[in-house]
């Protein structure tokens, strides 16, 4: 069991000054380590030995990882903790807004990308000041377990991350014991609502994706739009929170041949390089009986795909779907007895494709509405009264706009996470750590002179 301490309790901010420089420090030393190429191969390779994908997705992640740490190094931790000061009313009287630690909180983890999601969500709870227990999927823990022992050797104190290897329901158990004052949870929605509820609200959230992407009415460069729908959809065999799961295509994009280079480019993915793979959390058969199911939708249609990956040996307790895609009219998507079904996240190499016509960008619209995961969205246009309706009528917490607009591989530059949800969590930048890992403290300074006059009122 691991030992909380409640440094929130006890530490005035002078005393995390500190921190905040030996932060800087290791962030520096472990961004260095991660970028000797012996290290990056090193780890690069050992996501791949868990989290089944190709080389290049996995040595993104790393990247990402070392870019992220590259960027908090020097003052930059310290600078996340800037305060401010407004004048009071009277000689002697300021108030100090600080950014405070939660003092013991808790990080968990899921398993399709076990090193950037921890550590970046880890290093953001130490740059703030927490005392973090971290709990990454079991799968792949022994990526952030080697992980850990770098930052180790980068010089982070042995007693300041508790690491603890668990199943979902041990780990729901140390949460309501160990009563940590935030809880960072990254997965799915359903075990995100049951913390929510078990922790009463004291959580903030990253959870399912169901990831849309808009192609405008502006047709142009076919090939470069069809290469990012094929990435977005089916690289890590689709087991991105970011995949694209529904593609509104505008009619004028039907009359291209758009989605026959997006087959071409899906069939080109193979099971010996992991451009295509095993699905951890879908099984073969639930991924195809979800296919079947779409399929009975009147004017629905297979556009490739849907059929189980051939020659392998990767056990039923898995999936292995070739790249997939379902063709479902925009009418029928919209009717309720068929949304929820087509808007069912499935973490897997599987997308739905629609059209729509010009007169139709409302439907389109309000579908957008109705869905649950405000995580990502690209609107594929350069037309900026188009992206100005979509925008302005959505809510995506991460929305690329623009022609070479995607819905994955989020770097460490720029904020990821949902939107409209009070308890949204984010990652990567300066404002995500600042939101997710300190609260609001407000501290008024009165120190006087009472004025010499000073007489006691009347009672108010
Ligand atoms: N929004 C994001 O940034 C983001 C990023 C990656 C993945 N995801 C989502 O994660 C899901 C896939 O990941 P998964 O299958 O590992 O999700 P999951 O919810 O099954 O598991 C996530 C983590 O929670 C743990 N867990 C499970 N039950 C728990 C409980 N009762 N109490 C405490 N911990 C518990 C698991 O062991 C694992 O470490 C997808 O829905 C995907 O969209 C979201």
């Amino acid at each position: 069991m691991p030992y909380i301490v409640h440094i929130g309790d006890c530490c005035p901010n002078g005393m995390l000054l500190w921190i905040y420089l030996m932060f800087g420090e290791i962030s520096a030393k472990a961004a260095h380590m991660l970028s000797l190429p012996k290290v990056l191969d090193f780890f690069t390779r050992l996501i791949q030995r868990v989290s089944p994908k190709s080389y290049q997705q996995a040595f993104g992640e790393v990247y990402v990882t070392q870019k992220f740490l590259e960027n908090f190094c020097g003052d930059q931790v310290r600078f996340l903790a800037r305060s401010f000061a407004v004048p009071g009313n009277h000689l002697g009287q300021q108030s100090h807004g600080f950014r405070w630690p939660y003092g013991p909180v808790a990080i968990i983890t899921p398993f399709n990308f076990p090193l950037e999601i921890p550590v970046l969500q880890l290093m953001g709870a130490l740059y703030m000041g927490n005392k973090p227990v971290l709990k990454v999927d079991s799968k792949v823990s022994i990526v952030m377990e080697q992980m850990l022992r770098l930052l180790h050797t980068c010089g982070l104190p042995l007693e300041d991350v508790d690491f603890i290897n668990s199943d979902g329901k041990t780990m729901n158990k140390l949460l309501l014991e160990g009563n940590p004052r935030m809880t960072l949870f990254t997965g799915s929605s359903r075990v995100a609502e049951k913390l929510a509820v078990d922790l009463k609200g004291r959580v903030k959230l990253e959870d399912a994706g169901f990831d849309w992407k808009i192609l405008g009415p502006d047709v142009h460069q076919e090939d470069y739009v069809a290469w990012v729908c094929d990435q977005d959809a089916y690289a890590c065999s689709g087991q991105k929170c970011s995949a694209q799961s529904l593609l509104f295509m505008h009619e004028n994009w039907s009359k291209t041949s758009l989605l026959s280079k997006l087959k071409d480019l899906a069939e080109r993915r193979k099971l010996a390089d992991l451009t295509i793979g095993p699905v951890l959390t879908v099984t073969t058969d639930s991924m195809l009986e979800h296919v079947n199911k779409l399929l009975e939708i009147p004017g629905s249609k297979l556009l490739f795909g849907g059929s189980p990956l051939e020659n392998h040996s990767i056990p039923p307790i898995y999936g292995a779907i070739k790249p997939t895609a379902v063709y479902v009219p925009l009418e029928e998507i919209m009717k309720d007895k068929n949304f929820e079904l087509v808007t069912k996240e499935i973490f897997g190499p599987f997308q739905v494709i629609t059209d729509y016509q010009n007169s139709q960008l409302a439907v389109v619209l309000d579908a957008l509405e109705r869905m649950h995961n405000h995580l990502t969205a690209a609107v594929v246009s350069n037309d900026p009264l188009f992206l100005q309706e979509v925008i302005g009528k959505s809510v995506n917490g991460t929305t690329y706009a623009g022609l070479r607009a995607r819905t994955t591989g989020a770097p460490q530059n720029h904020w990821f996470g949902p939107a409209g949800d009070a308890r949204g969590a984010g990652i990567g930048t300066p404002e995500a750590i600042k939101l997710v890992w300190s609260c609001h403290r407000e501290i008024i300074y009165d120190f006087g002179p009472v004025p010499k006059n000073w007489e006691v009122p009347p009672s108010t």
